[in-house]
């Protein structure tokens, strides 16, 4: 459906704010997702008919068998990736039908993403990697600078902010992806595997860092094979074949997790 000049102007203007500034509170809510692949004749359902709510301040991990479908999910959900079919609201707002200049608007202000493979600018110090989503959001010079050395600070790497991304560790990169997902300090935080490539000390201080970032408030969507993370989660989806088999609050799971951990060693 044709939008109108005024829906337009409403997305230009929702999608340069933050989703707190416009009162809306942080909420996600993806109404009979369904995404396609599509390779020559062949077509791969990755979610299938999928209806998900989530609240504001919840920590989600979604968990399942390779290919289930967790990683196209949370790309949806942090409005990385379009559905074939269905909504997604991200604070009320459908984020399905933005136009990809708008959404890519909307996602830097209000969803930080840490990925597997880090995805760190490689010509770009730790510093200036930080810096980099809030010199697109049009802040001040010295104002990005301060924020990225305090972010620096939190993930423990102050003295490496001269560094290059190949002249830090794997655990190193990894926290400097977290830091530049927060320098919007934006309310979602969505990470797909980014224990994956980690040893067990810098799993753990990542899992520590999000369960930090989830006592501060925001909402944290993960997709995760790692215990050190799942053990933060408020809620656990488990999915299999594009579908939501099972959706857990932490207190009716709590008593049931050393069978998800004892499931996982055994992958
Ligand atoms: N870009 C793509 N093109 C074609 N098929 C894809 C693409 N991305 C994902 N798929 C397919 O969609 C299905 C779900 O993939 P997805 O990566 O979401 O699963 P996953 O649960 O995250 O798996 P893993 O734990 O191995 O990362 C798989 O069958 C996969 O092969």
């Amino acid at each position: 459906m044709k939008k109108t000049r005024q829906e337009d102007y409403e997305e230009i203007i929702i999608s340069h704010r933050k989703i707190e500034e416009i009162n809306l509170q942080p909420f996600i809510a993806a109404k009979e997702l369904v995404k396609d692949f599509e390779i020559g004749d062949y077509i791969v359902r990755a979610v299938d008919h999928l209806s998900i709510e989530i609240s504001e301040h919840e920590y989600v991990a979604i968990i399942g068998s390779s290919g289930a479908g967790k990683t196209t999910l949370v790309h949806i959900l942090g409005g990385l990736e379009t559905a074939t079919k269905g909504d997604t609201f991200i604070s009320h707002i459908n984020v399905s039908h933005m136009e990809q200049e708008m959404l890519a608007t909307f996602r830097i202000f209000n969803v930080g993403i840490v990925f597997q493979n880090y995805n760190l600018i490689s010509s770009l110090t730790a510093l200036e990697n930080i810096m980099f989503p809030m010199q697109l959001c049009g802040v001040k010079h010295e104002e990005c600078e301060s924020r990225a050395k305090e972010l620096l600070k939190i993930i423990g790497l102050a003295e490496r902010s001269e560094h290059l991304p190949f002249q830090l560790s794997a655990g190193e990169q990894q926290r400097v992806a977290v830091a530049r997902a927060l320098a919007n300090d934006p309310p979602i935080i969505i990470a797909d595997e980014p224990t994956a490539n980690l040893d067990k000390k810098n799993a753990e201080y990542i899992g520590e860092l999000f369960e930090n970032f989830r006592t501060e408030g925001k909402t944290i969507i993960v997709a995760t094979h790692d215990e050190k993370l799942i053990k933060h989660a408020h809620r656990i989806l488990i999915m299999e074949e594009g579908k939501i088999i099972e959706d857990k609050r932490i207190n009716e799971i709590s008593f049931k997790k050393e069978n998800i951990e004892i499931e996982m060693e055994q992958e």
